[in-house]
């Protein structure tokens, strides 16, 4: 995608997350202080009842289950998708050395000094390279948080996301193979977070809140990191507790708009720890940028009326990317206004 010029963005001075920690310092630099309305509340107890989990699908069952589990697991995926937006996958088949292995090369290249990972910058307008996305200007708050980009551990989650895919469109009783028709050669992008242990987890965000541009995301939490993704459900922001073994699945704004907002992109958010660190590895699935998108016919109808307008996946992924995160304020940009 063709970067927008720097030259238009000022973003201001901003401190390295890691570099802050080693200071070992308490005091948190201004533009990291999130406004009261925006700071997570960690330490009031959480209303929604706490042994509230996003559900899991064991997809061995959707691939090789006999008759009957293949139902029931294709009836609690379309519970997944309309209810919550979010799930765990277990069993998904990925060599489990090789999330280890990814976790470990993140790992390391967060660990090498500051002068290195600078060697990889971020490119304004896009969200590859070392350093903060979604920094538009100079008085913006800033998420605790670097982000590399890389182009390894792809292939498998790809071949995840496809299967997916087709399972989805199962559970709208659509043909299997509606989404990769679409999709052209899909593009993905593979987001690395490391959020360093903050002595104020209260005031900081270490991801703004958000839905994602993308049709699906894969999200894989470190192990031993901190519980600090949360998601919105009924205006409460309920942590993901991480499972050994299994990713997180989230539906993006592209899957909204092609089900008709039947499936919908959630808002979700990273928050710190006082103690420990936390990693993430995050993929991004979409359709190719050349692609038209629009509701699927088969999913609008007198009942469930056009919400959203044609628009090229290119746009909008530029749109995405350039501009700050905010709850699901880009998804404006496909709605049909009454
Ligand atoms: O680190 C996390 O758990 C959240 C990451 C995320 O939402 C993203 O990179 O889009
Ligand atoms: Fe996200």
């Amino acid at each position: 995608m063709a970067p927008i010029p720097a030259s238009v963005i000022k973003v201001g001075h901003i401190d390295d997350v890691q570099e802050l920690k080693k200071k070992k310092t308490s005091q948190i630099p201004e533009r990291f202080i999130r406004d009261t309305t925006e700071r997570p509340t960690l330490d009031k107890p959480i209303s929604y009842p706490c042994n509230i989990n996003i559900p899991v699908i064991d997809f061995s069952k959707l691939v090789e289950g006999n008759r009957d589990d293949f139902c029931k697991e294709i009836m609690k995926l379309r519970t997944c998708c309309e209810e919550w937006g979010f799930f765990q996958v277990m069993n998904h088949g990925i060599d489990l050395d090789l999330l280890e292995r990814i976790e470990k090369v993140a790992m390391e290249f967060f660990m090498m000094p500051l002068e290195e990972k600078q060697k990889y910058p971020m490119i304004p307008g896009t969200v590859q390279g070392y350093g903060q996305a979604f920094v538009f200007s100079e008085d913006q708050k800033l998420d605790w948080c670097n982000i590399e980009t890389v182009d390894i551990y792809s292939r498998e989650i790809r071949k995840l996301c496809k299967n997916l895919l087709k399972y989805i469109a199962i559970t709208l009783s659509l043909n299997d193979d509606v989404f990769e028709e679409m999709f052209g050669v899909a593009v993905q992008a593979v987001r690395m977070n490391y959020y360093p242990a903050c002595p104020r987890p209260d005031l900081v965000l270490g991801l703004s809140p958000h839905s994602d541009g993308s049709a699906l995301t894969v999200l894989q939490q470190g192990k031993g990191s901190s519980v600090g993704l949360q998601i919105l459900k009924d205006n409460t922001w309920i942590p993901v507790q991480p499972i050994p073994n299994a990713l997180v699945v989230n539906i993006g704004d592209t899957i909204e708009v092609l089900t008709n907002g039947r499936y919908k992109s959630v808002e979700h958010r990273a928050v710190t720890h006082k103690e420990k660190d936390r990693l993430s590895i995050v993929t991004f699935y979409a359709p190719s940028y050349e692609i038209e998108l629009g509701p699927i016919q088969e999913l609008v109808d007198d009942k469930n009326p056009c919400k959203y307008r044609r628009y090229n996946h290119g746009e909008y992924s530029k749109h995405y990317v350039t501009n700050k995160l905010q709850g699901k304020k880009t998804l404006e940009f496909a709605k049909i206004k009454n």
